[in-house]
This record gives structure tokens, C-alpha cells and sequence, in this order.
């Protein structure tokens, strides 16, 4: 493994975990899962959203055995989850929780350790696996390997918990409000630096949410759940912003869904009106299309000059062609709805104030 860009892997059609009419009622009669009939495909990253107490914690730890189903089955990598040792399981399944969980006394590599050391990896093989770790989610290893979980704040608690759960590059790792106990501009970043490290891994991700902004900013697909873990929609973020299904999703997605796709969306050459224009541009092919609007705000909603590779002008973008990319967002997820990234630039986190290249 390795902290360089290496070539993403982009979700396959191929599904890792799969629930089959997954039901599960508790022993006080409480129904929290009626009937789930789900696919999390290879290196996708799928977000579970929906309000609280609609299930979507149960659906995830149906995946690991944290949950035993009363009925249907869970297939992980195609093996049924309830004829596997549920210890086993879960050393190939990673999991972080809001709280993450550490050792209180133990070290921050004896933490990330804990796996490797249950499956009796020598020291060495551990103490540089963790260090690799320790790097990939942004902490340096000299200065942090050594601490107590007390001596840390709660973004770097969170960021050793998600080191600690790839420490055996598991092929599923499974996310219950994994960023919540982060105040949002942390929060923010950690989402950004998790995305990236998702995508260099191709780790399958099931990811618990109640934060509609964290599912359309890291989601491939986003499942929006009801009571029940009743399945309402199931699709990309554009789609789900552009037409999110009448009723509880509507409301779910909420008024603001007009400006979340604008954070989502970007700027593209076919968006552009020639130009003649030598300055700079004030904008780069790829950039996010609420700093497009932003631009053509202070601009006085003149068209303003967008570069592209090399620094050359190649159009102006103006408030129609604004409009345009819009339409053409929701247009473009009408046609291939479900697929990844439909219209949307997937070259970074969506939202994260990257300009893509
Ligand atoms: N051990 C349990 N015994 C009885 N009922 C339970 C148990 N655990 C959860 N429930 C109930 O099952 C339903 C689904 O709970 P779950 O925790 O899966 O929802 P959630 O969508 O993750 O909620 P939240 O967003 O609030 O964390 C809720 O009605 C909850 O009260």
C-alpha cells in the first residue's frame, strides 16, 4: 500500500455485501428492519441515510454479526455472514463508530496493533504497518505513535480509529457516523482526506449518516431509508438532489437540495461561450459550480474567463451557461440514473473546494 496517488479504483457492478430480505426484530417485538433487499458493490463507498431510528445502524452491523438477523441472509463476498465465525468475520471487516472506540490504556500503535497482533504478525511487520498507517490518515507517526488516546483531539481520535480499522486492509470496512463527534470544519477535512484514502484503497464502504451533506459529498450511491429500514431511494447524488422521490425524501433531502447540487456540480468546457480573453481566468475547468456562481456574483453577473490545463483561456462561463450545467446535471442523471457519478465530477471529494484537474 501506498500514500501516492496510484490509480483509483472506481466502483464495480460486482456486489460484497448483500442483504436478502434482511429482517431483524428485537426481542422486545420492535421491527427495526422489515424486509432489505440491498447491494454494496465493489470499492463502492454507499451512504445510509434517513432519520433517527430508522435502522440504519442495525442494516450495518447485520454485516458483521454485531446483529443477528431473525430472518433473510447477509452475504459478505458472496459467503453467508451467519456460517462464519463471527470473530473471524470481524477481523476482515473493519468498523468505526462515532465514538471510535480506542483502548483507553493503550497506545495509539498498540491500538492501530490490536489486529495484526491477533493475527500474530511479528512486532516489526506491525510497528511499520502502523507507522504507513499512522501517515495515511495524517498523523506523524514519530510524534503520535507513543500517545494515549487521552492526548488527543477528538479529529486525531477519529483518525487513529480509521487507521485502526484498515490496519489489516480489510475489503469492507463498515462506518457508523464516523466523523460525528467532529466539529464541522474538521469534520469537513476529515471527510476530504477518508474519501481520498477510500479511493486509493478501493476499500468497500458502508457508511451510516444522518447528515444529508456528508452522504452526497462521499456517497457513489446513497440509500435513503424510512422506519423500518424501508429502502425509498437508492442513487447517485445528482439524482437524488435532482429528483429526489416525492414525500419523505423530499423532505428528507430538504430546501436546500438546489445549492447542495451546486456543490456537487462542475464546470465543464461544453458550459463554456468562446473568448478572446488573455488575462487569467478567474476559474478553472472543474471547479465547483457554487464558486462558478460566486465568481459571477462579484463579477456583477458578467461572463468570466475560465483557464483550462496549461493556464490558456478557454471560454467564458455566463450565467446561462451556469444554468446550463445545471440542467445538464439533471438532465444527464435522468439518463443513466444509478450509475456513478452521473454528470457530477468525481475527481475529488464532491463539495471539498477542490478544483479538479
Ligand atoms: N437492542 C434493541 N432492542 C430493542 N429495540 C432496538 C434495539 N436497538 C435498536 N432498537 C430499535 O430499532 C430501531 C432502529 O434502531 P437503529 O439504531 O438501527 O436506528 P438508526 O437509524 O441507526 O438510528 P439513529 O440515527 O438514531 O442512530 C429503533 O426503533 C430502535 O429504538
Amino acid at each position: 500500500m501506498t500514500t501516492d496517488a496510484g490509480p483509483r479504483r472506481e466502483p464495480t457492478g460486482d456486489p460484497v455485501i448483500r442483504f436478502e430480505a434482511a429482517r431483524k426484530e428485537y426481542p422486545d417485538g420492535t421491527v427495526a428492519v422489515e424486509g432489505l433487499d440491498l447491494d454494496v458493490r465493489e470499492h463502492e463507498l454507499l451512504a445510509l441515510v434517513g432519520p433517527s431510528g430508522c435502522g440504519k445502524s442495525t442494516i450495518l452491523r447485520m454485516a458483521n454479526r454485531l446483529v443477528e438477523l431473525t430472518s433473510g441472509r447477509v452475504l459478505v463476498e458472496g459467503t453467508d455472514v451467519a456460517q462464519v465465525d463471527p470473530v473471524r468475520l470481524r477481523r476482515r471487516i473493519g468498523y468505526v463508530i462515532q465514538d471510535v472506540g480506542l483502548f483507553p490504556h493503550r497506545t495509539v500503535a498498540q491500538n492501530i496493533g490490536t489486529v495484526p497482533a491477533l493475527l500474530g504478525w511479528d512486532a516489526r511487520r506491525t510497528r511499520s504497518r502502523t507507522a504507513e498507517l499512522l501517515e495515511l490518515v495524517g498523523l506523524e507517526p514519530g510524534t503520535y505513535a507513543r500517545r494515549y488516546p487521552h492526548q488527543l483531539s477528538g479529529g486525531e481520535r477519529q483518525r487513529v480509529g480509521v487507521a485502526r480499522a484498515l490496519a489489516v486492509d480489510p475489503p469492507v470496512l463498515l462506518m457508523d457516523e464516523p466523523f460525528g463527534a467532529v466539529d464541522p470544519e474538521g469534520r469537513r477535512r476529515l471527510q476530504q482526506e477518508f474519501w481520498r484514502i477510500q479511493r486509493e484503497l478501493g476499500t468497500t464502504v458502508m457508511l451510516v449518516t444522518h447528515d444529508i451533506d456528508e452522504a452526497v459529498r462521499l456517497g457513489d450511491r446513497i440509500a435513503v431509508l424510512s422506519r423500518g429500514g424501508h429502502l425509498e431511494q437508492l442513487s447517485d447524488a445528482v439524482e437524488l438532489l435532482a429528483r429526489p422521490a416525492p414525500g419523505m425524501v423530499t423532505d428528507f433531502v430538504g430546501s436546500g437540495r438546489a445549492v447542495r447540487l451546486l456543490g456537487i456540480g462542475r464546470v465543464t468546457p461544453a458550459d463554456l461561450a468562446p473568448s478572446d480573453e488573455q488575462r487569467p481566468g478567474a476559474l478553472h475547468v472543474g471547479a465547483r459550480l457554487d464558486d462558478a456562481l460566486a465568481a459571477l456574483a462579484s463579477s456583477g453577473g458578467e461572463a468570466v474567463p475560465v483557464t483550462g490545463d496549461g493556464g490558456v483561456v478557454v471560454g467564458r462561463l455566463t450565467s446561462q451557461g451556469l444554468l446550463a450545467a445545471l440542467a445538464r446535471m439533471v438532465e444527464e442523471s435522468g439518463d443513466d440514473a444509478g450509475d456513478r457519478g452521473a454528470g457530477a465530477e468525481v475527481d475529488g471529494p464532491r463539495g471539498n473546494g477542490q478544483v479538479a484537474r
